[in-house]
């Protein structure tokens, strides 16, 4: 079964954001130990920390994480409402993704610092991308995916839908982003 195929020829990717300067800033998502994660981001993924928030008045706090400034890349914002150690991730979120010249090494390297890894490096089933899967401390996935070295390595956000041509509607339309790789084989069942 083919991997996938572009959806939107690359010439037209690459004009597009010459000309349209929206993009995604960042993903938020709770966890239950802010400096936790933020440790295990930092030494396990290469992350930096680029800015903390604390709002004791609304009891929560925010950290933003990314590889490279919010200027110029997607990061990821964590919250951490005080007192509360953790979450139901539930089964809709999938994975964030990063991508990395070397996910064999990666992964060497982040089980040698005590990460958990709940998928080995190989190709993807049903295709020839090279990942492998990490679970953060709260439970959320973060799959390496081999590629050559780019300047965006946070790549990705899986997120399971019930509908794809639904979805894909509401974010062609609503949204207005476009689809930039459609994958042959189908979200889960
Ligand atoms: C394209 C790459 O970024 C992927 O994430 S494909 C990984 C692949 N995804 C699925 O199988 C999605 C369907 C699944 N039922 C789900 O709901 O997650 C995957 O996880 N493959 C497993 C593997 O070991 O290759
Ligand atoms: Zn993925």
């Amino acid at each position: 079964m083919a991997e996938g195929s572009a959806a939107v020829p690359s010439t037209e990717l690459l004009e597009w954001p010459k000309k349209d300067k929206r993009r995604f800033l960042h993903a938020v998502y709770r966890v239950g130990d802010l400096d936790r994660t933020i440790k295990f981001y930092t030494e396990c993924f290469g992350m930096k920390l680029l800015r903390k928030r604390d709002i004791p008045e609304e009891k929560y706090s925010n950290a933003f994480l990314g590889f490279g400034p919010e200027e110029s890349h997607f990061v990821v914002e964590l919250t951490y409402n005080y007192g509360v150690t953790s979450y139901d991730i539930g089964t809709g979120f999938g994975h964030f993704a990063i991508a990395t010249p070397d996910v064999y090494k990666m992964v060497e390297d982040i089980r040698a610092k005590g990460g958990n890894i709940t998928r080995e490096p190989g190709p993807v089933k049903g295709g020839s991308s090279v990942i492998a899967f990490v679970k953060d401390p709260d439970g959320y996935i973060f799959e390496l995916i081999q590629r050559a070295s780019t300047p965006e390595p946070l790549c990705q956000v899986m997120l399971r839908v019930g509908d794809l041509d639904r979805s894909v509607k509401f974010y062609e339309k609503v949204v207005q982003s476009k689809i930039t790789f459609f994958l042959d084989f189908c979200f889960s069942n």
